[in-house]
């Protein structure tokens, strides 16, 4: 905060010197332009007072102490290989490597996109809030969860899907997630709108839960099985927490079936979302529906979403608007401002500059037709259950 009330006083002192200048009739127009300038990046730097969402003078490493951002970012970054379609090189580090990324990424997330880190397709006539909290109570429709029903949501993040499911439905949501922080994130914003009795995060590895078998009337994945080394492991753990007879609904990120593995531009594409989102490797839709079937579940629907309304806008389309609204340039300006001041932490630029880079790849992504991060699986667990080891 100090280096903010030094940014205050600099600022104070260019609209002194602007006061000065407007005396000399020369220079007032660029004299009043550059006060104009300093005070908008001041009000889009102050600090919010709440947390509510974060600022970009309050961007952190998450769990991780700010003199470790660097370093915890250039270690993702080689964990990464450098061959075509080589994803993590030590895939037994993949759950370690991911829960880093959500520490170097969340506060981002928060402060450029909101509390729910996901795509959805744009609805006629609504904002992409309505659209997104549209397409996460499909899920508790689907679910046909209600009043007194218990539902998984595995991978939770800060619980912005979460809280949308159990206050349209009066469902009570348990929610998972690897990284603490997510999970502090996710208490303050329930406490805060009055949701905790409803609303439960919990920090654990979604491919080995902390809970007994056959608790859950219901469970949902919001893209974030994506992030599990193995399909099945995840799939399998989420079939065991189910009762008999119960439904799991998923938005999977997906290779289409327009991807191409022979296209080097395809795989380039899919390289760079797997780097800048934290991810293993990508998948096919086909093999996520194999892996659910391979773990018992009865494979109920398969739908990608991305393609099947005709009049919903792409679900790509909002990443576009930040960029061709210069608002990604703004973003980048403020947070070189705020690392040149030391106010971020040092590392802090890098991983933004790491979010630029996968968002165009993945407008290329959505406007090429090769993935989907929403290709829909609904699976039901039968009555009688029937688990292949
Ligand atoms: C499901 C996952 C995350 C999906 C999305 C929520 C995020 C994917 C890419 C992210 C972003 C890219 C560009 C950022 C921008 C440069 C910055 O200024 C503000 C935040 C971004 C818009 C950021 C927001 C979240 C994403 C859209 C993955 C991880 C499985
Ligand atoms: C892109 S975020 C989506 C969050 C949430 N579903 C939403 O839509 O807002 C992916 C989530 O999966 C979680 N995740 C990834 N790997 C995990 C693991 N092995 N165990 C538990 N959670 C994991 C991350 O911590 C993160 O919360």
């Amino acid at each position: 905060m100090e280096s903010l009330d030094k940014l205050s006083d600099s600022i104070r002192d260019v609209l002194d010197r602007a006061v000065e200048l407007s005396k000399d009739n020369k220079t007032v127009v660029s004299a009043v332009g550059a006060g104009a300038v300093v005070l908008g990046a001041y009000w889009l730097l102050r600090p919010s007072k709440d947390k509510k969402k974060p600022s970009a003078s309050q961007l952190t490493g998450g769990s991780i102490g700010r003199e470790k951002v660097k370093k915890e970012f250039d270690d993702y970054a080689k964990s990464y290989g450098t061959e075509a379609g080589a994803g993590i090189i030590e895939r037994s580090k993949t759950t370690e490597l991911v829960d880093t990324f959500y520490n170097l990424v969340t506060d981002i997330y928060e402060w450029g996109w909101g509390q729910s880190f996901h795509f959805s397709p744009r609805l006629p006539g609504k904002d992409w809030a309505s659209s997104e909290a549209a397409h996460e109570a499909r899920l508790a429709a689907l679910l046909k969860l209600g009043p007194g029903k218990k539902c998984l949501d595995v991978g939770c993040g800060v619980g912005g899907p979460m809280r949308t499911i159990a206050s349209t439905s009066g469902a009570h949501v348990t929610g998972i997630t690897i990284n603490d922080y997510q999970v502090a994130r996710g208490v303050y914003h329930n406490t805060r709108l009055g949701l905790q009795n409803l609303c439960q995060p919990t920090q654990g590895n979604f491919l080995n839960m902390p809970f007994e078998n056959e608790i859950f009337d219901a469970a949902y994945a919001i893209e974030a099985t994506c992030h599990a080394n193995k399909l099945e492991e995840v799939y399998g753990e989420v079939f065991r927490v189910l009762k008999p007879g119960s439904y799991f609904a998923s938005y999977e990120w997906v290779a289409t079936k327009e991807y191409d593995p022979n296209n080097p531009e395809h795989v380039r594409i899919m390289d760079e979302i797997n780097f800048g989102n934290g991810l293993p490797e990508m998948r096919t839709y086909k093999e996520a529906e194999a892996a659910g079937k391979h773990v018992g579940f009865e494979l109920v629907n398969s739908i990608d979403i991305a393609t099947a309304s005709p009049v919903a806008g792409p679900w790509y389309g909002r990443l576009k608007w930040l960029r061709d609204s210069h608002l990604i340039s703004v973003n980048r300006a403020l947070v070189s401002i705020v690392s040149a001041l030391h106010i971020a932490p040092h590392g802090m630029h890098d991983v933004h500059e790491m979010l630029v880079k996968v968002s165009l790849s993945l407008v290329q992504g959505g406007e090429s037709g090769v993935f989907s991060p929403m290709h829909l699986l609904l699976f039901k667990k039968p009555e009688a259950t029937s688990k292949k080891q």
